[in-house]
């Protein structure tokens, strides 16, 4: 059986680029960069007055200011620049108001009083001159967001700036979900004594939304035949399948074979790990469609899910995916035969993870209980408390 590292050294190997398209600004959330940014103007593009007050000119900062000065008028923001007559006269400005010609201080309105057409100040001397220089933030033309960044919130704001209303972003591969299994019905279904309502469906179809994919949900039963003739479609159909279960050992766990029938490639089936071990993966080599089987436990398929399919699609869309990491919050026991993915909750002083049973990877609600899984690797010594290991957050 190949280890948890060479398992996802295979996946990445099949990493692929689906190519680029333009989206509008309000849908790149979560989306890779696929051009690099640069600024159209200068920021700010001109220099800005950063205090409500009045405009002098004063010249050198350690020239002592004038007792009053006659108010000519108000420079608001969002109106075109006015010009201070001279230096015994002042403009009324507002934050974000473009500075006067002639001007070159900002007193603002807490150190003056304006009384019959004049403001008296009551300072000696100006502290500073309250001016946001064109420019300084950053020069026209430069680059200020790099090819393949994943899109936040923050980027958006600055994509807005510069006037990117499209953006070019790496497309997402085309996606489909797929359960098996004759014992499950669906959510507005009322299960018999022997069945139960799908759920690993759901969770990966919210989890793709999550990564801006909008993928399509099937449903095939234990039926050789059927699966045959349905996936072989979607293998036509789509960039990536994701099944869930029917890949172990049981009489009716069809899906290596049939995947092997319809010409998709294994590069491995079980991984030394737990959950998840009976994971499979392969690639078509004519149409290149990825398959991500994964075991039917639920807590087995998400785990999966997160730890291979997100690694791939970040590889995929130019980002390698950094996992977070977090420190263990108690001792654990090495195991020289097996990966761990251990269910675990984040203290929120602390930020330690600690671990807590639940009853196994059939234990769908244990799922709602935790925050993530640690990545306790194969090895002989203990996992001592303290010690940093990967995790795959879930919230
Ligand atoms: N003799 C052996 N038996 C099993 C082995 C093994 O190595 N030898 N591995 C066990 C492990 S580990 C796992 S995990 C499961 C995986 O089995 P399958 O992938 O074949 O999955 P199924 O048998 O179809 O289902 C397992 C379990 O999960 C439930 N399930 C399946 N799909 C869904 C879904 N969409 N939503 C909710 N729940 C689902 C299903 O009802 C079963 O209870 O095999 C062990 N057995
Ligand atoms: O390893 Mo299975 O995926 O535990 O339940």
């Amino acid at each position: 059986m190949i280890t948890i590292n060479e398992a996802l050294q295979s996946v990445l190997s099949q990493q692929q680029s689906y190519g680029t398209e333009d989206i509008k600004l309000s849908a790149t959330t979560g989306r890779f960069l696929a051009e690099d940014i640069f600024t159209d103007l200068d920021a700010p593009p001109f220099d800005r007055v950063m205090m409500d007050g009045i405009a002098i000119r004063l010249g050198n900062l350690d020239n002592p200011l004038k007792p009053s000065y006659t108010v000519q008028g108000i420079q608001s923001a969002g109106t075109p620049q006015m010009e201070l007559m001279d230096a015994d006269h002042c403009l009324e400005v507002m934050t974000g108001a473009i500075l006067p010609v002639g001007a070159d201080t900002i007193i603002p309105y807490e150190e003056i009083e304006i009384k019959d057409g004049n403001a008296h100040i009551q300072l000696e001397k100006a502290s500073k001159r309250y001016i946001h220089n064109r420019g300084s933030d950053s020069k026209k033309g430069e680059k200020i967001i790099s090819k393949g960044k994943l899109i936040t919130a923050a980027d958006i704001g600055i994509l807005a700036t510069v006037g990117k209303a499209t953006v070019s972003v790496a497309k997402l591969p085309s996606v489909a979900i797929i359960s098996t299994g004759d014992e499950l019905v669906d959510v507005n279904q009322t299960p018999l004594p022997h069945q139960i309502r799908k759920s690993n469906v759901y969770t990966l179809w919210s989890a793709l939304v999550k990564e801006g994919i909008l993928s399509k949900m099937y449903h095939i039963n234990d039926d050789k035949e059927a699966l045959e003739n349905t996936l072989s479609k979607l293998i036509d159909t789509y960039d990536v399948l994701l099944l869930s279960g029917g890949v172990s050992k049981g009489k009716f766990d069809h899906i290596p074979a049939v995947l092997s029938d319809l010409g998709v490639h294994k590069h491995f089936h079980r991984v030394a790990q737990r959950p998840g071990k009976p994971f499979w993966f392969g690639h078509h080599p004519e149409k290149g469609t990825k398959v991500f089987a994964y075991p039917g436990n639920p807590v087995s398929t998400y785990v999966n899910h997160l730890f291979y399919f997100q690694q791939w699609l970040h590889a995929s869309m130019g980002t390698p995916l950094q996992l977070e990491v977090k420190a263990l919050g108690e001792k654990i026991p090495g195991n020289p035969n097996l990966s761990r993915f251990v269910s675990v909750r984040i203290d929120a002083k602390t930020g330690h993870a600690f671990p807590f049973s639940h009853n196994g990877s059939g234990d769908l609600f244990s799922l709602s209980k935790t925050d993530g899984f640690l990545l306790l690797p194969q090895r002989d010594g203990d996992f001592l408390e303290g010690e940093q290991l990967e995790f795959l957050c879930i919230r």
